[in-house]
C-alpha cells in the first residue's frame, strides 16, 4: 500500500529525514518509533503533504504521492490524528467528527448553497455516519458538547472517529495514547483493534508507550536522528541493541 524510498526532509542544517525507507503492506499495523526528535511527525507531515521532501520517492497504491496537492490527500483515502490534537474547540463533538467527512460530499458549492435534495440525502447519510462512530467510541453522550472543556481521553477518541468518518484506507495515528492513563491506553488498543477490523483500515501509528505498540503492532519501525535504525517484528526491535541504546536511559 505505502513505500517509502530514500525520504529526505531537511530543515536548515537539521537533517530531519535520512534516506528513510520502509513499506507498509494493505492490512498491517506498522509502529513507528524513535526518541523525541528522531524525524517521526516530519515522517508524518510527508505522507499528507504538509511538508516538502527535499529527496527520496513515496508511492501510495502505485501513486506517486510527493506529486499530490496536500487537499488531495484525505480523498486518496489518507486520514491522521494530531500529537497535539487538531479539533475545532467551539465546535461540538459532532461537528468536529463531520469535518472529517467533507471530501467524501459530492455536492458543489451551488447545490450545497441551494440546499437541493441532493445535499439533504448527503448531509443526512454523513450525520447518520457520525451518529454510529459516536455511539461506537462511547461519544454520545457528549456529542452536542464544544470540543473545549473535555477530558483529555475523550478528546483522543474524537480525534479517532473524526480520522475514520471519511473511511480510509491508511490511518496515520501521531501518538494516540500519549497522557491517557494505563486504564484508557488498554481501552484505546481494545478498540482500535476492533475498528481496524470493522473498518479495514491499514494503520501506521507513531507512539513512546512501548506497551501498546509492543502489544497492538505487526511489525515496528525505529528511527533515530532522522535514519530508521532498526525494522522488525515487535520483540525483535525491543531486543535490538542500536534500538535500546537510541532509547539509552529510558524505560522501552
Ligand atoms: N517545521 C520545522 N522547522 C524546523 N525544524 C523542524 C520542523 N519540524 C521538525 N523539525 C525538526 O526536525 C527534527 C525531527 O522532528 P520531529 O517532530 O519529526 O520528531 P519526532 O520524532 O516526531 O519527535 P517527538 O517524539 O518529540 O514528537 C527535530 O530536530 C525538529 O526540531
Amino acid at each position: 500500500m505505502l513505500e517509502v524510498h530514500d525520504l529526505t526532509v531537511r530543515f536548515g542544517g537539521i537533517t530531519a529525514l535520512d534516506s528513510v525507507g520502509f513499506s507498509v503492506w494493505s492490512g498491517e499495523m506498522v509502529g513507528l518509533i524513535g526518541p523525541n526528535g528522531a524525524g517521526k511527525t516530519t515522517l508524518f507531515n510527508c505522507l499528507t503533504r504538509r511538508y516538502d521532501a527535499d529527496a527520496g520517492e513515496v508511492r501510495y497504491e502505485e501513486e506517486n504521492l510527493l506529486a499530490v496537492p496536500p487537499h488531495a490527500i484525505a480523498g486518496l483515502g489518507i486520514a491522521r490524528t494530531f500529537q497535539n490534537l487538531g479539533l475545532f474547540g467551539h465546535m461540538s463533538v459532532r461537528d468536529n467528527i463531520l469535518v472529517g467527512a467533507h471530501h467524501t460530499g459530492g455536492a458543489g458549492f451551488l447545490t450545497a448553497a441551494l440546499w437541493l435534495p441532493r445535499v439533504r440525502r448527503e448531509e443526512a447519510r454523513l450525520r447518520a455516519e457520525a451518529d454510529s462512530l459516536l455511539e461506537r467510541l462511547a461519544l454520545t453522550e457528549v456529542a452536542d458538547h464544544p470540543a473545549a472543556g473535555l477530558p483529555f481521553g475523550t478528546l483522543k477518541r474524537v480525534e479517532l472517529a473524526r480520522a475514520l468518518v471519511g473511511r480510509p484506507k491508511l490511518l496515520l495515528l501521531d501518538e494516540p495514547v500519549n497522557g491517557l492513563n494505563s486504564a484508557e491506553v488498554e481501552e484505546f488498543s481494545g478498540t482500535l483493534r476492533a475498528l481496524r477490523e470493522e473498518f479495514d483500515v491499514t494503520v501506521v501509528v507513531v507512539e513512546h508507550h512501548m506497551g501498546f505498540v509492543m502489544g497492538i503492532c505487526d511489525r515496528v519501525v525505529c528511527l533515530d536522528f532522522g535514519r530508521k535504525i532498526a525494522e522488525g517484528p515487535p520483540a525483535e526491535v525491543q531486543r535490538d541493541p542500536g534500538v535500546m541504546r537510541a532509547y539509552l536511559g529510558t524505560a522501552i
